[in-house]
């Protein structure tokens, strides 16, 4: 077995002996580059505050610089050496950096919203202004942190969970009990934290980052407000945890599963509320709260959803609010546990969609893990390992090239029996091609609909720092490409560094194919090449006709 061993692959040897790589193999793939830019939508909170005579307040445009000074921070001699000193390229308060454990560049931007509130002070307006933000920047950065007070971090994480449809990109909240300016603080290390998630990692739900954990945006609550360790997620284990290494629990990561592009929505009821039963409580209040306006309340009951049965009183004010169409969501007091209706002092409304991962659904039938597959058994037998650790590590290491593999045939049939069996279909091999990939290259457009309603992100990276969509373009695939768009992938800054001498070598040779290709995946077809010509201007001066007319076209 040793021998064996040593023979190995350093990493499927890392794998069998039970150590699971930085992502199981998932993204990050470093791309040729690794880098990645993230945008930081600083909206206030403690980790910004400076005391004044009243106490701690946000000041504002004092963030960037201060961070400035701070090494884990902000790589001040990349700075100097490179184009962010002085380059169009990258906005205002644009900092760096040190290159991460996973090799990558993090460039962030900060945004700084005005008034910077204390989280105490955000309405629902704050949150579409947060949510439009997150819009208008969308396909300029990789992944968003939102800088907020811890007071109320948790209501904005769950209301942008929902005003987020269709999103594929990583957006973490953060912020800290203490000001990032004061000597012992936990805004550093949360904001490091932060970006290293949002900037390496494809996790296409919204996020809060507290206390070296990744928590789902809308299972989170702030517990403690004297601690560092101050948010909980009862119901669901952390997505990710930063420890030695980041492990990433991408069973446990949502996907839209969907082919439709992120939108935001920003139109809320604020004619709801939070009804919490307690004993005593009387029939008169029970009635104020649920007067008109009000259309519909969340009723905080006990236990697994159990409100008394023996008070007509209330139950009448329920019933008539029902009867005037008063939605009531039942939900329980209780940080862990949910709803059932086993009691007869339980029966109330309950919401049966779960729209962004906020409900636990226990699946129907039996589930079968991977881990427990003959497959996987077999494998793991004749390797002599049998820790559950082990068989996961195993299970990781084999199935992205199986569904790789499976991609390559168009075998839809394969990567279903794959997902059923709890494998991961936006896992990468060892390039970090996924299977999208290899379905995008392959042109395989009913196996490409498959994976991204499987919940497959169209913005993973290979190693090579490639996408699906500039796969599709490399192989001409031009409805994989229109699905890809349609789906809401595009072109980055970091894919159109060359495209402008890529174009004009495809006018130069008459290649009209390969130039629409990037027409639909949207490339401008006006940039210049390395000596400064357009595609035009190349295909004129080679007599390249058929490109001439398209180009004029396009034009
Ligand atoms: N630690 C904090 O950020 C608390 C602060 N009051 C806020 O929520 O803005």
């Amino acid at each position: 077995m040793e021998a064996a061993a040593a023979g190995r692959p350093r990493s499927l040897s890392r794998a069998l002996a039970g150590e699971r790589p930085a992502g199981c193999g998932c993204p990050p793939a470093p791309s040729a580059k690794a880098e990645a830019r993230v945008l930081v939508i600083n909206t206030g909170g403690t980790i910004g505050m400076v005391q004044d005579a009243k106490g701690l307040a946000p000041e504002a445009n004092k963030l960037v610089n201060s961070l400035k000074k701070m090494p884990m921070l902000h790589d001040k001699a990349y700075t100097q050496e490179t184009k962010l000193n002085n380059s169009h390229e990258f906005p205002e308060n644009t900092l760096v950096l040190p290159v991460s454990k996973q090799n990558k560049r993090i460039f962030y931007t900060i945004l700084e919203l005005s008034p910077l509130l204390d989280s105490s002070n955000m309405t629902p307006e704050d949150w579409a202004k947060i949510a439009k933000k997150l819009e208008e920047h969308y396909e300029k950065y990789d992944g968003f942190v939102i800088l907020h007070g811890t007071d109320t971090m948790a209501y904005t994480a769950s209301a942008l969970s929902f005003m987020c449809e269709n999103l594929g990109k990583t957006v973490v909240l953060t912020g800290s009990q203490v000001p990032i300016y004061e000597l012992q603080n936990d805004g550093r290390d949360n904001l490091l934290g932060a970006l290293l998630m949002a900037g390496q990692f494809v996790i296409p739900e919204v996020c809060l980052y507290f206390y070296n954990k990744l928590y789902r945006g809308n299972r989170v609550t702030k517990v403690d407000a004297g601690s560092f360790n101050a948010f909980s997620s009862p119901n669901l284990p952390p997505l990710a945890n930063a420890e030695v290494d980041i492990t990433i629990n991408w069973e446990t990561v949502w996907r839209a599963n969907t082919k439709k592009k992120f939108r935001v929505h920003t139109n809320m009821n604020r004619n709801v509320g939070l009804l919490r039963i307690f004993p005593g409580i009387t029939a008169a209040a029970v009635k104020a709260f649920l007067q008109p306006p009000i259309e519909g309340i969340v009723l905080e009951t006990y236990g697994s959803g159990n409100a008394p049965n023996n008070r007509e009183d209330v139950l009448e004010e329920l019933k008539k609010a029902a009867e005037r169409k008063v939605v009531i969501l039942n939900c329980t007091q209780c940080l862990r546990g949910s709803v059932k209706t086993v009691y007869a002092t339980g029966q109330f409304q309950m919401l049966s969609e779960n729209l962004r991962g906020e409900m636990t659904v226990v699946p129907t039938g039996a589930k079968i893990s991977l881990r427990d597959s003959k497959f996987i058994q077999v494998i793991a037998k004749s390797l002599s390992i049998s820790s559950k650790e082990e068989l996961e590590a195993v299970r990781d290491a084999l199935i992205p090239p199986l569904a790789c593999a499976a991609a390559k045939l168009g075998d839809i049939d394969a990567l279903r029996a794959i997902a059923e069996m709890g494998g991961n279909l936006s896992c990468g091999d060892y390039d970090g091609r996924t299977p999208l990939h290899i379905a995008a290259s392959e042109g395989h457009l009913p196996l490409v609909e498959y994976l991204l309603m499987s919940g497959a992100t169209v913005y993973a990276r290979d190693r090579y720092g490639s996408t699906p969509l500039m796969n599709a373009i490399k192989f001409r695939h031009i409805q994989v490409i229109n699905l890809l768009r349609e789906t809401g992938a595009h072109l980055s800054s970091q894919d159109l560094e060359n495209t402008g001498t890529i174009l004009c070598s495809l006018a130069a040779t008459g290649d009209v194919d390969g130039l629409y290709a990037w027409y639909l995946a949207g490339a401008d077809l006006e940039q210049t090449g390395y000596d400064g010509r357009n595609p035009l201007q190349v295909a004129e001066a080679t007599g390249q006709k058929e490109v001439l007319d398209f180009l004029r076209q396009k034009h």
